[in-house]
């Protein structure tokens, strides 16, 4: 399929779960969307990527994005709030997440939605999660990004200068507030890039 993604030397320091949130970083972006940052929270993760790269029922799918069903340039699985996570790490950082967020969310991260981006033709154009009530409400999106880093540009809907955020091996992100209905996300395609990466996104029930 691809180049094997070379995995970090320093990756056996720790036990392998997520690691502590407490310095979790949050920018606050315009119109009521905020996002936290906490790069490296997986200790493991070199390990965890060869596994959800073996075990994942990985589909070439397609989703609405605007008026449009189009293919999407990635492969996915989706784990709804029902199914086993693929793996016991998987569940370990969604606790965590839970016991940090939930207050504050009002409610659990209850899905996971695993992304595949190949190499760097994989991409996922301009959009919000708004297939269901984040075009509505207020939510969150926490994605954990491991593999080979990628952008995630955020533009506001209202048009505006795009952010970058560098995801790398093993990173969180949590998208807040109104972003997913104020502001857009991608990841670009990248020439650069020859090996892959997973994202995994945890939402709430009626989230996607
Ligand atoms: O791969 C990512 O980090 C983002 C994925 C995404 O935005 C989505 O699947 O809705
Ligand atoms: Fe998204």
């Amino acid at each position: 399929m691809t180049r094997a993604f070379q995995g970090s030397l320093l990756d056996f320091a720790d036990e392998p779960g997520p690691r502590e949130l407490d310095s979790v970083r949050r920018t606050h972006l315009s119109d009521g969307a905020w996002l936290d940052l906490r790069p490296n929270w997986i200790a493991g993760a070199d390990a965890l990527f060869e596994r959800l790269l073996e075990i994942v029922p990985w589909r070439a799918e397609s989703r609405h994005m605007y008026d449009r069903v189009v293919d999407v340039p990635r492969l996915l699985s989706f784990y709804d709030e029902d199914a086993t996570l693929p793996d016991p790490l998987l569940d370990e950082a969604l606790n965590a997440l839970n016991a940090h967020y939930e207050e504050e969310l009002g409610e659990p991260f209850r899905t996971a939605g695993l992304c595949l981006y190949r190499d760097g033709h994989d991409s996922v154009a301009w959009h919000g999660d708004k297939i269901g009530r984040g075009s509505t409400e207020d939510t969150m999106v926490a994605i954990i990004s491991i593999g080979t880093p990628r952008a995630l540009l955020l533009r506001p809907s209202s048009g505006g200068h795009a952010l970058r955020y560098d995801l790398g091996h093993g990173d969180l992100i949590v998208m807040g507030g109104s972003c997913q209905r104020t502001w857009q996300h991608a990841i670009p395609k990248s020439t650069r890039v020859t090996a892959p990466r997973i994202s995994i996104q945890y939402r709430p029930r009626g989230v996607r």
